[in-house]
């Protein structure tokens, strides 16, 4: 493999169902802790594991625009979008390393819980080929890897975040960023329930969802929701 030269560019895939900061925290934190050049949010078109998002792709990727305007470094990758077929990231990351180059360092970034499962996707083997694995870790998280993930992983496994610039791809770096409890399907209930989710994502993401009525709001019924209790406990 070619020395690594520049540095890495990362790619965080989600299906942001909308974006929220619990997206975007983790990319500021690892924008700014592992020196990048930019951080692409890749919104998935046709996700190739669950169920399909309630907004349509031209939605979610205009909301993220809107959240990444105000973040240096932050951009929105629309390449899953032109494909047809689900989203494999295998085929994502070939497409940006044609773009390039041999020797630019990439790294995609992906949660600890989707790392556990990674024998289980696409062509697997064929990722680290492309690109480095970030994996974010968030305290508390201890759960165990399949015993055959972690031989995997052992000669891969990246000592020193600098190890990502020194090569274009084939290490694993796991990196701890902030925990947030914020999920896309809590907001999407809150919400369908009329309730705001200011506060959750940026405000011009918010004032967007709310003045267009995705995902229901502000149509509920606010008239007989509780209003003494916390929206999430009733
Ligand atoms: N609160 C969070 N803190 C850190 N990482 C997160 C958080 N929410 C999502 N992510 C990560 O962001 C990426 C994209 O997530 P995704 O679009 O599926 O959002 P989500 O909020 O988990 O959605 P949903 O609730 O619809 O499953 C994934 O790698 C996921 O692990
Ligand atoms: O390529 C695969 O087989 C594959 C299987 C599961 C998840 N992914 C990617 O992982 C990223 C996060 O997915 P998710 O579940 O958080 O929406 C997103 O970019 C998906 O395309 C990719």
């Amino acid at each position: 493999m070619t020395a690594g030269q520049g540095a890495p560019v990362a790619l965080l895939g989600g299906t942001f169902d909308p974006v929220h900061y619990g997206h975007l925290r983790p990319a500021i934190e690892l924008l700014e802790g592992l020196g990048l050049s930019e951080l692409r949010l890749v919104p998935g078109h046709v996700p190739p594991h669950r169920p399909q998002p309630r907004l349509d792709a031209a939605m979610r990727c205009a909301l993220l625009e809107t959240a990444a305007a105000d973040i240096p470094g932050l951009v929105v990758d629309r390449r899953e979008l032109m494909r047809s077929g689900p989203s494999y990231t295998v085929d994502t990351l070939a497409g940006l390393r044609r773009e390039l180059g041999p020797e630019r360092p990439l790294c995609f970034v992906m949660g600890s819980d989707a790392f556990r499962g990674l024998m289980q996707w696409h062509r697997w083997r064929e990722l680290i080929g492309q690109a480095h694995l970030v994996v974010t870790t968030r305290g508390g998280d201890n759960a165990a890897r399949p015993p055959a993930l972690d031989e995997w992983l052992a000669p891969r496994r990246a000592r020193h975040p600098g190890e990502l610039r020194n090569a274009p791809a084939g290490r694993v770096w796991f990196h701890p960023v902030s925990r947030l409890e914020i999920s896309a399907t809590a907001i999407r209930g809150l919400l369908a329930r009329g309730f705001s989710v200011q506060g959750l994502t940026p405000d011009p993401v918010w004032r967007r969802l709310a003045a267009t009525g995705l995902y229901g709001y502000p149509q509920a019924s606010r008239a007989t929701r509780p209003g003494r209790l916390h929206p999430h406990h009733d």
